[in-house]
Formats: C-alpha cells, structure tokens, sequence
C-alpha cells in the first residue's frame, strides 16, 4: 500500500461528506418551496443558509431532519437516507443529527438538567447516574454548570437557547441544524449564543444553520449558500463569495442585509 493509499484508510470519513443533498424537491400542495437543491457538507464544516424569507431555507433544513417528507431527490445525512420510507431510523436519526429551533421547547417543570438528561433516560436508556455526568459535561461546554438546578423560566433567553444547545449535544450528535436560533433574542443575549455555535464548530463540530446574522455568517462559516426561490441560487467558500458574487439577486441580497 502506498502512503498516499494509507492515509487515505486511516481517515476514509475526512475525504467524504457526511451530508450530500442531491435534486431535493419539496412542495406544500401545489406550492413548490424547494426546486431542485443539491450541495454536500464535508465533516467539520460550518455552512450558513442565508436567503430572503420565503426561499425555503428552514423546509431545507426540515427536510435533512426527515420533519418533513419529500416529493424528490435525496438526501444523505450520518448515513442516514432521510426521505426514503424505511431507509432511516428515527431515533438514531434524532441522535445523530440534532436540531436547535428559534424556540427553545424547554420543559418548564423540569430543572436544566432533567431537560437535558431526559433524552438520555428515556432514549438511549442511560442509566441517570450517568445521564447526569453528559448533562454536567454539556452544560459545561455551553458556559451553564452553575445552572443545573435552575427552572428554565430563573433563565434568560439567552441561556434558555445554551441549554436548548446543550440537549441536543448531549446525545452526542456528528452534525447539528441550528434554525434561525438567535432571532427572537436580544443583542446582547445573541452574541453569547453565536459564541457556543462559534466553539462549537472551533471544537470541529459540522454544522448547518440557517441564519440572519450576516456578520457572524461572513466572519465564522466556511461556506455560504444563498438560497432563492426555492434553490441553491449561489454558493461558495465564504470569502470568496462575497468578494466576487456571480448573481445579481446574491449581491441586491446582500446589499440590503449588510
Ligand atoms: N407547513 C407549511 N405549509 C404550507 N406552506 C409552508 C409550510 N412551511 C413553509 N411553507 C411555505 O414555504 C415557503 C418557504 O418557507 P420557509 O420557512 O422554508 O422559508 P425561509 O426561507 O426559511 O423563510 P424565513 O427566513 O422567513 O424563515 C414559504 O412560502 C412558506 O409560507
């Protein structure tokens, strides 16, 4: 074996993407909301969906978490066929793939720490002793140790979406989705969510977000795909996307949010 074939072996994931979306069609009765999406993430990479609102960002992100079935094309996630009945399972979709919404769906009758570990109890059957020890490490890695007995509403929104983050890592998942997480916070509250997403992906965590946060977009993603009605109208490193963009919708976009 030459070298060059066993470095190859010894790293088969790094070479590979672990999300490949290939012609994805979605529609809503006759609304056509996605037409046609292809592009792949490699392990590790941030990607950011920017877009105007309506051009089918969070259904694209739905539809990689199979919340939503599709009319066309495929997707690849985790290994994962997501879309195709009977290729994929649930639970271990849930657990490979996790989501953080807008809002953060925490139990309110439950401490942080039972929202975290409940997962863990109920799903991946883990004994509490030790679904305690993943919520303190979580917690932890979101800037919240203090918080594991607090009740969501002794939170700030802020803090409510960090343990939102940190439920969803607590399952141990190889890509996350974030959806839009920061827009019904306040400034200040925001900047301290982007810096766990920027931690995160600094720690090699791929992810997929869907975002207004232009600046946090253009300053932390490897790559941006801008989406517009319905498709990957434009996509690229990040950089070089918004030094040399190729559309005119891409640049009146960005033209408008920066
Ligand atoms: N469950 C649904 N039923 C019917 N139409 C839907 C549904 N979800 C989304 N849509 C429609 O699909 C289109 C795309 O919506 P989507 O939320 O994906 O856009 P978006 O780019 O994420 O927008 P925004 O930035 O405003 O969140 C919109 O026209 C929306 O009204």
């Amino acid at each position: 074996m030459s070298r060059a074939d066993a470095a190859a072996a010894a790293m088969p994931e790094a070479s590979q993407p672990i999300v490949r979306v290939t012609g994805l069609e979605k529609s809503f009765g006759p609304l056509k909301v996605l037409d046609g999406v292809s592009f792949s993430v490699m392990p590790g990479q941030m990607v950011a969906v920017v877009g105007r609102s309506g051009s089918g960002k969070s259904t694209m992100l739905r539809c990689l978490n199979g919340l939503e079935d599709i009319q066309g094309g495929t997707i690849e996630i985790c290994g994962h066929q997501v879309g195709r009945p009977g290729s994929w399972n649930k639970a271990q979709l849930r657990s490979d793939v996790g989501m953080v919404f807008q809002s953060y769906n925490l139990f309110p009758h439950l401490t942080v720490e039972r929202n975290i570990t409940l997962a863990l109890t109920l799903v991946q059957k883990k004994p509490r002793a030790e679904a305690r020890q993943v919520a303190l490490r979580v917690l932890d890695q979101v800037g919240l140790a203090e918080k594991a007995a607090a009740y969501p509403e002794q939170l700030s929104g802020g803090q409510q979406q960090r343990v939102a983050i940190a439920r969803s890592l607590a399952l141990s998942p190889q890509v996350m989705l974030f959806d839009e997480v920061t827009s019904a916070l306040d400034p200040e509250l925001t900047v301290e969510v982007l810096k766990v997403m920027e931690d995160l992906s600094k720690g090699g965590m791929t992810m997929i977000l869907v975002t207004h946060e232009m600046g946090f977009a253009r300053r932390v993603a490897h790559t941006v795909i801008f989406m517009h009605q319905g498709r990957v109208w434009e996509t690229g490193p990040t950089a070089e996307l918004f030094a040399r963009p190729q559309t005119a919708e891409f640049q009146q976009f960005v033209g408008s949010v920066l």
